[in-house]
């Protein structure tokens, strides 16, 4: 039994752990629904294995458990032990963070609980520990009744005691050692069975009756109140400690200022905002603080202010750890601000997530899927939790399918897939439904240039039917490509915010020239040239007479630059030349730069 129901661990802690479950949560799916549905599946499964362990006792002749009204009992007493050990399997599971150890370690207590609890009750009951007070005897027997396999096992011992002595009084000549007619008496009123009297099952049976009610409640006032009592905790009480002694920290790091000009001027926007014109944005963060209250302190995210309207898509960009995810964990209500306020759609995400839940598609850095269902399987699922309508739902999902050209693999389970579609079917699910913000954390991580290139179309058709998207990557020519809008984050703080081109315009005062010359003798003279001719410029790379050189755009329009390197292409022999504007990936290692060299640090312009 310790191992059957152990293995009900295994999925709540890796649909936790993988995100799925959090996915199911802002599809719409209730913390109620997800887990009595959960309990109630793996209730079936507990019910058919006792029925197969009856076929065995029946067909080992163990009729004490089986024939007449034995059988009824059993059942009685086996399913109130499912009743209560499903759910304490699911709270226990919430202690861990990988399936297997979970697994392992629930089936030894489990175990052990079942037989060491048994000899540990009895040995209580019949007073062999004599310098144990009765209070703390009472006390160590009653805590024992929150463990099911105690009870089970007391169960099943009281109840085959109490019918193998039947059994044996019935005999012709029974055993000296048993007192048969005081026993006779007692098996007699087999009403008795479930009394509360010593030797008797019924406090067992109560204790699993109300443990499994109270497991049930503890898992759903985890999930509930205990996200809320956290989030007080680090709100009002870490904080209001932190705040206290590490003053200078506060000041200078939380103090939301910025150095660039539209990161503040987004947020004097949005301070003089009145009140009631806050819940206009469909996202909206004000004066947002993340600090991790870990040993040291990390300040994840240090005020950062935004608003993001239907119809952008605002691209998150950053160096590991600089709090994109943690952006995106808040504002999926994964975990709680620090301080300052989150809204989407008008609502406050701390405050009201059920009202928030449905309105996010959410596509986390790690996929979170089932791997035991096909993505047809999954995208159905996820269409009826966001309740298209069930004759619409096949059509839905194969529409979805296809527009990431997921069709191929739609029948095939998802621990086949490639890293690569599974992203697809990451984003894929995001999609599913209305929701009116979408967040794509790395969607295009490991995809190939075609599935990218899809991906984009997809996203983009989503802006532009009136979501507002916001997406991290890695890839500045996908932030080039899809973002309306973008901010570069340096440990926790935004370092500029814009348009791409806007951004380009402003950090990227450079032209990137690259020119080839034909013969080695003009190689040099032709540098002297670029030198002399635009003074300031640096020559960034040269190999195999081909040269790359940065040329400062003040005082040199494109006009200029082109005239003056169409001349010197006869001059000095060029084979060919280029001449560019700044990529968003140089803008981007210029804040590289800033987060290598300083902490809290300034933006080095090129
Ligand atoms: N649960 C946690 N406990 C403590 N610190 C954390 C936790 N999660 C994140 N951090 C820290 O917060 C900071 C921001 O992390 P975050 O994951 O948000 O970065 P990121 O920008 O998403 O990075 P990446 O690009 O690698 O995904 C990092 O210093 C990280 O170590």
């Amino acid at each position: 039994m310790a191992l059957l129901v152990s293995g009900f661990c295994i999925l709540t802690v890796t649909e936790r752990t993988t995100k799925a479950k959090h996915i199911q949560f802002l599809s719409g799916v209730s913390v109620f629904a997800y887990w009595l549905s959960a309990l109630l599946w793996d209730f079936i499964i507990f019910f058919i294995s006792f029925c197969l362990l009856m076929a065995v006792l029946k067909n080992n002749k163990a009729d004490i458990y089986v024939t007449g009204f034995h059988f009824q009992e059993t059942m009685v007493i086996f399913n109130l032990y499912g009743w209560a050990v499903i759910p304490f399997v699911y709270l226990m599971s919430f202690l861990f963070s990988k399936s297997t150890s979970a697994f392992i370690q629930l089936l030894l207590l489990n175990y052990f609980a079942g037989t060491v609890g048994f000899l540990m009750g009895i040995a209580l009951e019949n007073k062999m520990y004599t310098s144990m007070s009765n209070i703390t005897r009472s006390f160590l027997l009653n805590s024992l009744l929150l463990l099911p396999n105690y009870n089970l096992a007391r169960c099943i011992g009281e109840y085959t005691a109490i019918y193998q002595t039947e059994i044996l009084c019935n005999l012709k000549n029974p055993p000296d050692f048993l007192n048969c007619s005081k026993e006779s008496n007692k098996i007699n009123s087999l009403k008795n069975i479930y009394s509360l009297e010593e030797d008797m099952i019924g406090k067992y049976l109560i204790a699993m009756s109300i443990t499994g009610f109270l497991f049930f409640l503890f898992i759903f006032l985890g999930e509930t109140t205990l996200q809320r009592l956290r989030t007080f905790l680090n709100q009002h009480v870490y904080f209001g400690i932190y705040k206290q002694i590490r003053k200078d920290i506060v000041s200078k790091e939380l103090s939301g200022k910025s150095e660039d000009q539209d990161v503040q001027n987004e947020r004097d926007r949005i301070l003089e905002l009145p009140p009631q014109e806050l819940p206009n944005s469909t996202v909206l963060l004000k004066e947002l603080i993340k600090i991790y209250f870990t040993y040291p302190v990390i300040l994840a995210i240090k005020n950062i202010s935004l608003a993001i309207q239907k119809g952008e898509c605002f691209g998150l960009l950053g160096y590991n750890g600089a709090g994109k995810t943690t952006t995106f964990q808040i504002l999926t209500g994964e975990i709680s601000a620090t301080s300052g306020e989150v809204f989407i759609d008008g609502f406050n995400v701390t405050k009201n997530i059920v009202k928030v839940r449905p309105r996010i598609g959410y596509c986390p850095q790690f996929d979170a899927l089932l791997e035991y269902m096909t993505a047809r399987e999954i995208m159905m699922m996820y269409a009826r939790v966001w309740g298209v309508s069930e004759h619409q739902i096949k059509p839905y999902v194969n529409k979805c399918l296809n527009s990431l050209e997921l069709e191929a693999h739609a029948d095939k389970l998802i621990s086949t897939y490639s890293g690569g579609n599974r992203r697809r079917l990451s984003t894929a699910i995001a999609l599913v439904g209305k929701p009116s913000v979408i967040f794509l954390d790395e969607p295009s991580t490991g995809m190939d240039p075609a599935a990218r290139r899809l991906l984009w179309n997809t996203v983009t058709r989503a802006r532009e039917s009136g979501k507002a998207i916001i997406i991290t990557s890695h890839s500045m020519e996908e932030c080039d490509a899809l973002c309306t809008r973008l901010a570069i984050m340096v440990q926790g703080k935004f370092m500029c915010l814009g348009s791409p081109q806007h951004l380009k315009n402003k950090f990227g005062n450079i032209y990137i020239l690259k020119a080839k010359v034909k013969t080695e003798d003009k190689l040099k003279d032709f540098k002297t040239f670029i030198e002399m001719t635009f003074p300031g410029s640096v020559l960034k790379h040269e190999n195999q007479g081909i040269l790359n050189y940065y040329i400062p755009r003040k005082d040199n329009g494109w006009g200029k630059v082109f005239g003056t390197l169409e001349k010197a292409k006869e001059q000095f022999d060029l084979e060919d030349y280029s001449i560019s504007q700044v990529t968003l990936e140089q803008v981007f290692l210029t804040f590289a730069y800033a987060d290598e060299t300083a902490e809290g640090c300034e933006k080095q312009e090129p």
